[in-house]
């Protein structure tokens, strides 16, 4: 199987998260129209919101069969269940709790008021990932797994120089001392990501110029985690113009595609 891999390019954030969420949409389609069920590693952030959103007002969100999609997620930030901060509150407001779906399809990680800790925390979400796993690996066979991506190139809770990006064997870890606030998170490992048949990054602003840059030149996991993500079929970059500022020249036609123009001067 040939891994693909390209960085579409959008005019702005706002037709960025549109085209998104279209194009998730119609995956969607086609996946339900070819399978039972269909799994979505969903991510924080504001780009990650913005698309639920656009799916949300997208009308041809209601062609997708919701009661057949799973929702996971690639990290969560460690704090009480409904607290605004955390990612699944911000997916629930955006998508999810407008859609008729079975709460046992959204698969949210363990909340900092529930009575555990956070390393005993991480071992409860691997065990929810091998209990939807199915011939006998230890999680599911993800179609699509969104990642933003922060301006230190990391994604989920993986970030530079950080053990998280190295970690091999685990498939969910505790995160102390976040660079990003808050302080502690959990978060998937790289080669769970990795299992996903498409990985779908998505990153807006000049602020993501630099990571983006680095990332398509080939830097190294430990110093941008976004360079180790790999989609087992696919791995698409969706950006907006002012992210691609520092994108290698080398890319070829085939590998950067600015949608809604032939070239970067229509912007
Ligand atoms: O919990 C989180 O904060 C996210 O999972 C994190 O990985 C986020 O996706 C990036 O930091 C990009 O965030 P923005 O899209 O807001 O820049």
């Amino acid at each position: 199987m040939t891994n693909e891999r390209r960085v579409l390019v959008h005019p702005d954030k706002t037709a960025l998260g549109a085209a998104v969420a279209s194009r998730f949409v119609t995956k969607l389609v086609d996946l339900l129209a070819a399978q039972p069920l269909a799994h979505v590693v969903l991510t924080g952030g504001s780009m990650g919101s913005a698309v639920l959103e656009h799916v949300a007002n997208n009308p041809a969100s209601t062609s997708v069969d919701w009661t057949r999609v799973h929702f996971w997620w690639g990290d969560e930030r460690w704090l009480p269940r409904g607290d605004a901060e955390r990612n699944e509150t911000q997916a629930r407001a955006a998508l999810l709790d407008s859609l008729e779906i079975a709460s046992g399809n959204i698969h949210s990680l363990p909340a900092s008021d529930e009575g555990i800790e956070l390393d005993a925390a991480a071992s409860v979400y691997a065990k929810e990932l091998a209990d939807h796993a199915t011939d006998g690996a230890l999680y599911p066979r993800f179609d699509i797994t969104f990642l933003g991506v922060g301006p230190d190139g990391h994604v989920a809770s993986l970030f530079p120089e950080r053990g998280g990006v190295r970690e091999k064997d685990l498939t969910v870890i505790s995160v102390r001392n976040s660079p990003k606030p808050p302080p502690e998170r959990l978060s998937l490992t790289l080669p769970v990501i990795n299992s996903s048949e498409r990985v779908w990054l998505v990153l807006a602003g000049a602020d993501k110029a630099s990571a983006l840059g680095l990332t398509l030149a080939g830097a190294s996991v430990n110093e941008v985690p976004a360079a180790g993500v790999e989609g087992r079929r696919s791995t698409l970059f969706f950006v907006d113009a002012d992210a691609t500022a520092e994108v290698p020249e080398s890319l070829t036609a085939t590998e950067l595609f600015w949608t809604g123009s032939d070239s970067p001067d229509a912007y």
